[in-house]
């Protein structure tokens, strides 16, 4: 045994020998330069190869560094092909630029890692010429540096913002999502087209030093990305490569399809690039020169070269409306079989979405300020552009706060308007969202008469006998419409999803947008009968819950940008391709107001003679008398019954609100509650009724028992007196009043204050008998009642208008539930006789606005 252990010892010995041996052979060897045999040859060899690589690498990928001009143009027609990394010194005065082939071909490493600040230097200058000379935007960079703390790429900061080169990754981790990122890149799905395509791009992975430890699992990933990465559009730049052997994992040999820089001192030799060679005898290995690395370049540069990359980067890829609407004709799309148009981008490929019998519905989520309005704006201008009118008509309900359609419809500063859009709602009530689904229902109905008359069952059938577009509905913050428990609720529920149901088959489809799409109570039992309906699933940032609870695709998207899915928000495995769902960008049509507004006038323009501009209903906007068709008709002595107009009536057409008079007992209107616009809903009443008799034909008796009343009164008695017999009454003069026999209308403003006793109860049954008539506003409701009978009030005065009265005391007199809530701008017109209680919109004086 002691025996065989000398031998081992003596055998490691003579090893260790032979190979300090071989080193010390090797050392000399490379010292050795043999003799030059002609020095002229090497002379104009090196002057060969200075004009070789003027024409291989001009400009920023050739030039030196510390004296290029700053103002020579970045950019270049294609991908350079070959970079310079330093000067090659063959003899003490003969020198040329060191060439290697990179991008488009394959790698580059270097054995020292950038803690060697000539590897530092050279990384920097490579970057810089490599970023200068690409067309702008193609050229992508991921960089990982563990031991510079991220410090070696600081000077290229300034692309980080404009998404062309990230913060560098300094630990495994971040290592492990760049090498992931790679992966992704290389992975055959990314299909072959799209890298050609205009916006090519190429990956760029610059490694700096890696994390310590980096495990040999990570280190062959590092490996695989160089086989496979070149014809996928991925380079590697590895400076410390091969990593020390420190295990049998970690020991890696050198990278395939790699040119290879090893350091010398105080230069650099470099190798073969794959597949080609520097000489061209067989033993002849790398250049057979010494080089001097590229220095780093001045701090000047990097400013000038990144500062313009990220703004020429930032103006190409933002999209513009231009890029979702169709080229060409307007309107040359036809609707029988669906309608489609394009929502956004996904890299190159434009994304399109459509209405058709696969996919009626689409469902909108994100949070506000997420580009829903943007995201809708885009989709109704794109359709707008493809389909004329006469195939698609739109209806636009928005109920929040904000002007979201508003450019739809015509306004004082644009008379254009959307030649598709029927109805527009601005702040809508859900009153108004409600008449616009009573409507789709009614067309639905409409339709399917049209259907069995036809004997046919399918849209499309039916359009090759006759005419009928497609009909899209629009409710941006849907949830409106259906929140509260209200029969209102209830009705706008049924109507919902009757329409999600049935309106595929009839050409009408709906398109829900929400912050809060699935949280809503009153469709807790009906989501899967409302929402099954709606395939098409758009998740804007913050609006993931449009998407199956287990499908993360919308975390963390930026504005911008969405997610469309159309299998009902169906997600799948992470990572995998989903031909069902796509992440696009889509552009904001607010940014270019020049051109939105000149597509509406182009679509206005083209409208069909009988276009007219969409009914449209401004929740906040207050309505006039003067500006009442059915009060101008009135004017213009069109026969009609004489009634009191007292404001517009929620519904598509904003029909008037009219309360007609006529000889029955009790037919008197009482408007009543505090609020001073009692005053002018009374002064509307006076006047319509005036417009309705033929000039000097009827008697109005005008009082105002408070202060509130008293200027309105006037007012109004002097313009009665105008066209009919008007005078002015005092309080005294009142019980007289109610006496007359001869046609008259009574108008007090403030009844309220009226002495007790003053109000005969006979006259409220028998005053209309005989055309006497009183018009009233009460500012309390208990007055009133006392007044005219307690609970038997209803039955004295058929018609009220209720203003700022509890929903509660509204309930009690009229001795029906009812769901009324006050609120500015809006009222409740009660006719007994008719049986009817309608929301309206009360007339205002135009004074009040002035
Ligand atoms: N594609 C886009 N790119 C960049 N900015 C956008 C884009 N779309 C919208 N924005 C901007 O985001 C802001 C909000 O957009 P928008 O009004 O469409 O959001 P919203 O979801 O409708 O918000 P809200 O519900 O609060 O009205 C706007 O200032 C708009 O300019």
């Amino acid at each position: 045994m002691p025996d065989a252990k000398a031998r081992m010892s003596h055998a490691a010995a003579l090893h260790r020998q032979a190979a300090a041996t071989v080193a010390a052979a090797a050392g000399s060897l490379e010292r050795f330069q043999p003799p030059p045999p002609d020095l002229r040859e090497q002379h104009e060899l090196a002057e060969r190869l200075r004009a070789a690589a003027a024409a291989l690498v001009p400009g920023w990928l050739g030039a030196p560094l510390d004296a290029q001009s700053e103002d020579t143009p970045l950019g270049g027609p294609r991908l350079p092909q070959f970079v310079r990394v330093g000067m090659a010194q063959p003899l003490d005065d003969a020198r040329f630029p060191a060439v290697v082939p990179l991008l488009g071909t394959g790698h580059l490493t270097v054995d020292a890692d950038a803690r060697d600040p000539r590897v530092a230097g050279l990384l920097r200058a490579l970057l810089l010429r490599l970023l200068a000379s690409s067309p702008a935007g193609s050229l992508l960079v991921r960089a990982v540096d563990a031991a510079g703390a991220g410090l070696v790429f600081g000077p290229f900061a300034a692309l980080a913002d404009a998404g062309l080169m990230p913060p560098p990754v300094t630990d495994r981790s971040g290592l492990r999502a760049v090498l992931a990122e790679a992966e992704q890149w290389v992975r055959p799905a990314r299909p072959a087209t799209a890298r050609h395509s205009r916006r090519d791009r190429t990956l760029l992975l610059a490694i700096a030093s890696l994390p310590e430890l980096t495990e040999g699992a990570d280190l062959a990933r590092i490996a695989a990305l160089a086989q496979h990465g070149p014809e996928a559009g991925l380079h590697l730049i590895v400076a410390g490569w091969p990593p020390p052997p420190l295990t049998e994992d970690t020991t890696q040999p050198p990278l395939p399809r790699t040119t290879m820089i090893t350091l010398r001192n105080p230069y650099a030799i470099i190798g073969d690039p794959p597949a080609a060679r520097y000489g061209n005898s067989v033993e002849s290995k790398g250049l057979n020169a010494p080089v001097f690395l590229d220095e780093d370049p001045p701090a000047h540069l990097f400013e000038r070269v990144c500062q313009e990359l990220a703004d020429k980067s930032a103006t190409q890829s933002r999209l513009t409306l231009a890029d979702v609407l169709p080229e060409g004709e307007l309107w040359s799309e036809d609707s029988a079989e669906g309608v489609a148009t394009t929502v956004g981008h996904d890299g190159d490929t434009a994304v399109t979405l459509q209405f058709n019998d696969l996919t009626p519905h689409w469902m909108i989520g994100g949070r506000s300020g997420a580009g829903k309005t943007a995201f809708l704006i885009n989709v109704l201008y794109g359709l707008g552009c493809r389909y004329a009118p006469g195939e698609l008509t739109l209806y636009l309900l928005d109920f929040k706060e904000g002007v979201s359609f508003a450019e739809f419809v015509p306004s004082a500063r644009d008379k254009t308007w959307l030649p598709h859009a029927r109805a527009v709602g601005v702040e809508s009530d859900r009153e108004y969202g409600v008449a616009v689904l009573r409507e789709l229902d009614a067309e639905m109905t409409r339709r399917s008469v049209a259907y069995k008359r036809a004997g046919v069952t399918r849209f499309s059938d039916l359009r090759q006998q006759r005419a009928m577009p497609r009909i899209i509905c629009v409710i941006d913050e849907f949830q409106v419409l259906v929140t509260g428990s209200g029969a209102l609720t209830t009705e706008a529920v049924s109507l919902l999803e009757s329409l999600a149901r049935k309106g595929r088959s009839y050409g009408i489809h709906l398109v829900l947008a929400s912050q809060t799409a699935l949280g809503v109570e009153a469709l807790y039992d009906k989501r899967d009968s409302i929402f099954g309906q709606f395939p098409v699933r758009v998740a804007l940032p913050g609006g993931g819950d449009v998407l199956e609870p287990t499908n993360d695709a919308a975390a963390g998207l930026p504005l911008g940008s969405a997610v469309v899915n159309t299998a009902g928000g169906l997600g799948g495995p992470r990572g995998a391709t989903r031909g069902h769902e796509r992440t696009i960008r889509f552009p904001d049509p607010h940014s270019d107001r020049a051109t939105l507004d000149g597509v509406r006038r182009r679509l206005w323009e083209a409208r069909p003679e009988t276009s007219k501009a969409p009914s449209v209903f401004e929740g906040y906007a207050h309505q006039y008398l003067e500006e009442d068709p059915t009060y101008r008709a009135a004017l213009a002595m069109t026969p009609a019954r004489p009634s009191a107009l007292v404001g517009r009536v929620i519904d598509v057409p904003l029909s008037t609100a009219a309360f007609p008079l006529d000889a029955s007992p009790g037919r008197h209107l009482a408007i009543l509650g505090p609020s001073t616009y009692g005053a002018d809903v009374l002064d509307a009443a006076a006047r319509s009724l005036a417009a309705h008799h033929p000039a000097g034909t009827v008697r109005f008796m005008v009082s105002s028992l408070v202060a509130d009343g008293d200027a309105t009164a006037r007012a109004l008695t002097e313009h009665l007196a105008e066209t009919q017999i008007a005078e002015h009454l005092h309080a005294a003069q009142l019980s007289g009043a109610f006496e007359v026999t001869e046609p008259a209308y009574i108008v007090v403003f403030g009844m309220d204050a009226v002495g007790r006793g003053v109000l005969p109860r006979d006259f409220l049954r028998e005053g209309p008998g005989r055309g006497v008539h009183l018009l009233s506003w009460w500012r309390g409701l208990r007055r009133f009642t006392e007044e005219v009978g307690g609970s038997a009030a209803r039955e004295e005065v058929a018609g009220m208008i209720f203003l700022n009265v509890p929903g509660s005391e509204v309930s009690l007199l009229l001795g029906q539930q009812l769901d009324w809530q006050p609120r500015p701008n809006r009222a409740l017109l009660h006719d007994r006789h008719a049986d009817r209680t309608t929301v309206i919109v009360p007339f205002v004086r135009p004074e009040r606005d002035e």
